[in-house]
């Protein structure tokens, strides 16, 4: 039989990376002279990779940002933020037991993040996860990036899977609109970085605890479908 396969979001979902994305993005903010940026708006401004977020930060700052500028602070913002991979950054609670409880059913792990995907290698090998994960794609890794669908379904490809045998779990509207996008079914947590509760965006179900995400919730996810 045909493996299936679980696709996680990297910030917010996995791991737990707010302290050194707000740490590199202040850091490249003060560079520039604006203030530094809270959690609360940090949760605005994550989801879509480095550049949205400098981009973001400046607008709520009522500070223009010219192309050039911004080419040089995303530069400030890469090198601060790979130069201390991990950081203080942790998988969220329960993370390692979910990948057991899946491997040993023989699914498919797979990461498909906005982080920049040597970022993401870099991050994820740095916490000793990397053998669990078939692919590991980031923003740079296609010519297309979440919310396009693309990004998601090649992920699945990437690692061997069958779109039609995949479930996405993620943290933010980015990863429900690809998901839906695809047709493919989307837990949401409800620990990650968004300003507004993704019960909001409707994903399939919504959990606040990776120990929820049980063989049966995902099971039943792909039966849904099938
Ligand atoms: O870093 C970001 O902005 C988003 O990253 P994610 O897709 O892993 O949540
Ligand atoms: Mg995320």
């Amino acid at each position: 039989m045909a493996r299936p396969i679980i696709v996680f979001d990297l910030d917010g979902t996995l791991v737990d990376t707010a302290p050194d994305l707000m740490d590199s993005l202040n850091h490249t903010l003060a560079q520039a002279d604006l203030a530094a940026v809270d959690e609360p708006s940090f949760r605005r401004f994550v989801g879509h990779g480095g550049r949205v977020m400098i981009e973001r930060a400046f607008a709520a700052q009522n500070r223009r940002l010219e192309t050039q500028d911004h080419d040089h602070l995303l530069e400030v913002f890469l090198k601060h933020y790979s130069a201390n991979i991990p950081g203080r950054s942790q998988p969220f609670p329960g993370v390692r037991d979910a990948i057991a409880r899946f491997e040993a059913e023989n699914y498919i792990l797979a990461i498909c993040t906005n982080k920049y995907e040597a970022n993401s290698l870099d991050l994820i090998n740095t916490l000793g996860l990397s053998q669990h994960f078939a692919a590991n794609c980031g923003q740079d890794t296609f010519a297309f990036r979440k919310p396009d669908p693309r990004h998601l379904t090649e992920t699945i490809l990437r690692a061997g899977g069958n779109p039609q045998l995949a479930v996405m779990i993620g943290d933010s509207r980015t990863d429900i609109d690809t998901a839906k996008a695809a047709g493919i079914p989307v837990v949401a947590v409800d620990f990650g970085y968004t300003d507004r509760h993704v019960s909001e965006f409707e994903p399939s179900v919504v959990v606040s605890h990776f120990d929820e995400i049980t063989l049966d919730l995902v099971q039943n996810l792909l039966e849904a479908v099938n």
